[in-house]
């Protein structure tokens, strides 16, 4: 997906897993003062649930049949897409052996029964501010302000464990880089800011394209961007650039010193496989071959090879 949202503890999401619906309808309710609360009644519905909707934090009770709480937590622990979302316990089992498996299981925190409103609450509360202090940080140190895209920390991090990944599944990685067309005239009829606005605004049109979990849109420098697609042939790859290139026309954003008339996009498309020869500069060198390409041939266009 091509974005991350910024929250508050109101508009925070948690869910509740309990088997005992009394009991999960009581921890709503008392939470409920605190932000917003989901139910479920097993660990694989909760699993499903985080597929679509990836809570800030999940209450779990301990002892649930089929697959228990413990073990629950340790799968959340272990994917990727929800290792960081805290994990607090209902337990009725306090004793030091219990204790012990809750922290190993990768918890953040456990509450015993029976519950107490506001332990619990406070509980609650102190985990959720500081994962939303951590989303914020993260939001910072890998998100371009003016667009709300990936920036380039993001790419230099996420690109060799994504190489590693698809190496492995011997599936392909298509990059885009898009690079604004005829922008410095852009900036000398219409100002910086001006600049700033358009700029943000072909990244919105841009973000409606990432449909994969793993697609990631980046803010590469100043009015480049690049797309990242795992397991994208060429062909895929060329048709989301042409369909991108193809949203900012339609944005119709005046350019009255470009030859088009409007602003505009030049893309150079790659689909690269063999992960062992290429280091993400070279990946993103060929590229920018394609882009110049391009650029040469009348913009508003992409380039694939
Ligand atoms: N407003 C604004 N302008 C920026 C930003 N970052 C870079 N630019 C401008 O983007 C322009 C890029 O110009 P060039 O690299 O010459 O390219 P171009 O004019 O787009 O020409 P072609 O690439 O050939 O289409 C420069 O004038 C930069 O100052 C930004 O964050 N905001």
């Amino acid at each position: 997906m091509f974005q991350l949202a910024s929250k508050n503890l109101a508009s925070s999401n948690i869910l509740i897993v309990d088997d005992d619906e009394i009991s999960s309808t009581l921890i709503a309710a008392i939470l409920s003062e605190v932000c917003q609360c989901f139910t479920v009644s097993n660990a694989l519905d909760a699993l499903d649930f985080c597929e679509n909707n990836l809570p800030d934090l999940m209450v779990v009770d301990v002892n649930m049949p089929g697959m228990d709480g413990l073990t629950l937590c340790k799968k959340i622990k272990q994917s990727k897409a929800t290792e960081d979302v805290p994990v607090i316990f209902i337990t009725s089992n306090t004793g030091e052996n219990s204790q012990n498996d809750c922290w190993q299981a990768g918890c953040s925190d456990f509450v015993p029964k029976p519950v107490i409103a506001q332990t619990l609450i406070h509980r609650v509360k102190n985990q959720l501010l500081s994962k939303l202090r951590l989303d914020a940080i993260m939001k910072m140190t890998f998100h371009d302000s003016l667009t709300g895209l990936y920036n380039r920390n993001y790419i230099t991090q996420e690109y060799p464990i994504l190489a590693r990944q698809l190496n492995r599944d011997q599936q392909p990685l298509g990059l885009i880089i898009f690079d604004v067309d005829n922008f410095k005239q852009y900036n000398d009829t219409y100002g910086h800011l001006q600049g700033d606005i358009c700029l943000a605004r072909v990244a919105d049109a841009m973000r409606k394209f990432g449909r994969r979990a793993r697609d990631a849109l980046v803010r590469f420098g100043g009015e480049e961007f690049i797309a990242l697609l795992p397991n994208t042939s060429l062909t895929d790859t060329t048709r989301l650039a042409n369909q991108i290139i193809q949203a900012v026309f339609n944005l119709n954003i005046p350019h009255t010193t470009s030859s088009l008339g409007r602003v505009t996009l030049s893309a150079g498309a790659v689909s690269v496989q063999n992960f062992d020869q290429y280091v993400l500069d070279e990946v993103i060198e060929q590229a920018d071959i394609n882009l110049y390409d391009a650029k040469l041939e009348g913009k508003n266009q992409v380039v694939a090879s």
